[in-house]
């Protein structure tokens, strides 16, 4: 047994189609694949299904026991939504019409303040995690808001549902429109020792809580989350709030919140200076493509981003982005490449496939569980969607059928078509 070999019991074998990122093909596809996944959950091995009976022998399942995929299904990896507001589910697809830091404070911020109702908070919290679930999302990246129980019940529910999850208190001791809900920067650390270390974003925090925060999470070596440059009217407050810093990130750098188990959302007017920062710390950015349009913040250039070799994953944000669904992130990602094609006609547009991998393999490098999940390599957990484009009333229609209906007429077979001399 080699050292990825799995040592427990082989729970499930899957055969058929299987559709994957690696991270040297941001598509790859086995067809007649097999697939055994152990007690475990994780994936003990993957190959032909040609194979069959020497992997039964080996691995000690019943060839008889083997999941046969449909002709028209296949399995892909789990989405993974690097940056999602449970708490603002509530208002998702509503309240759209403001700019970023207008929009916080009318609608924003006034709803985050009733989680300290936990009754409500669990009602909207097993909302998101069952719809994003529904939706394809097996891993998720929560901002909750400043409560602790709260946030520790939404917790509670991802894990009961069985949805991969970290979720971040958010911590913010400055608001200025809504005066009740921030903390003090003592009740904000002090409510932080556990993941995800989630300033709001440097608008919403002092130094002083800034270069706490990052200590926790330099000590505790935690994940860290939070917002930059969304809006160039957000870029150009920060340069008033930390004058004395060279950039967004370096206010971020400086107090220790850039390390590679850091997601900072949107990025959209970020420098290279500062993309070559997020590329010497590992810090990722979470691309949310819809609630760049919704809120008219900008147009983030990912084909720029991964020139510069910085680590990007996407993300639905909800609600500043309208949709809970990271297939919207997929097509709303291709939507702005293909805008900022429309501006620039030399732009090196973005490929359905490689986008099929931020909104996978991607998305869990951005949040650095790369190890456990993002594609099917053994040793990793399955995290799996099956789909079946053929489903009973779903959306899509196959026009080009391979088992249509056999027609007869007078005996004779007529559909499928019989070339005629
Ligand atoms: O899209 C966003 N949603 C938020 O809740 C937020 N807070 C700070 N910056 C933010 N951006
Ligand atoms: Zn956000």
């Amino acid at each position: 047994m080699s050292s990825n070999e799995s040592a427990a019991g082989i729970a499930h074998v899957y055969r058929g189609t299987f559709v994957h990122a690696t991270y040297h093909t941001a598509v790859e596809i086995l067809e007649d694949g097999l697939l055994g996944v152990d007690t475990e959950g994780k994936i003990a091995f993957i190959g032909s299904g040609k194979e069959v009976d020497r992997l039964s022998q080996k691995w000690g399942f019943e060839a008889f026991a083997v999941t046969q995929l449909g002709q028209h299904e296949f399995f892909m990896p789990g989405m993974v939504d690097t940056h999602i507001h449970a708490s603002q589910y509530s208002y998702a697809g509503t309240a759209l019409d403001m700019p970023l830091l207008q929009w916080l404070n009318m609608y924003t911020f006034p709803v985050e303040a009733c989680y300290k109702d936990l009754e409500f908070a669990r009602n909207v919290y097993t909302h998101v995690v069952k719809r994003t679930l529904r939706n394809g999302t097996t891993t998720a990246c929560y901002f909750a808001t400043i409560h602790t129980d709260a946030s520790l019940l939404l917790g509670q529910i991802a894990n009961d549902f069985g949805q991969r999850a970290l979720v971040g208190k958010v911590c913010m001791d400055t608001n200025n429109f809504i005066p009740h809900y921030k903390e003090t920067p003592e009740e904000s650390e002090g409510e932080t020792n556990r993941p995800v270390v989630t300033p709001r974003f440097a608008p919403s925090c002092s130094a002083t809580l800034l270069g706490h925060l990052g200590e926790i999470a330099q000590n505790n070596d935690l994940h860290i989350q939070s917002h930059i440059s969304e809006t160039k009217e957000e870029v150009s407050l920060v340069k008033e709030l930390f004058p004395d810093y060279d950039s967004y990130t370096d206010v971020y750098h400086r107090h220790n919140l850039l390390t590679d188990k850091t997601v900072m959302a949107h990025g959209c007017h970020l420098t290279d200076g500062e993309l070559k920062l997020f590329r010497e710390t590992g810090a990722s950015i979470a691309h949310c493509p819809n609630s760049n349009i919704s809120l008219c913040s900008g147009m983030l250039d990912v084909r720029r981003v991964l020139n510069h070799k910085v680590k990007l994953g996407l993300g639905t944000d909800v609600a500043g982005g309208y949709s809970p669904s990271m297939l919207d992130a997929v097509r709303r990602t291709l939507d702005t490449s293909k805008a900022l094609t429309i501006q620039d006609t030399q732009y090196h547009t973005l490929t359905f496939e490689e986008v099929f991998r931020l909104a996978t393999l991607g998305g869990s490098q951005a949040l650095s569980l790369d190890e456990n999940t993002g594609n099917f390599e053994v040793g990793k957990d399955f995290d799996a969607l099956r789909v079946n484009t053929d489903a009973a009333g779903g959306p899509i229609d196959l026009i080009n059928h391979g088992e249509g209906p056999k027609v007869y007429v007078a005996g004779k077979r007529v559909v499928p078509f019989v070339e005629r001399p």
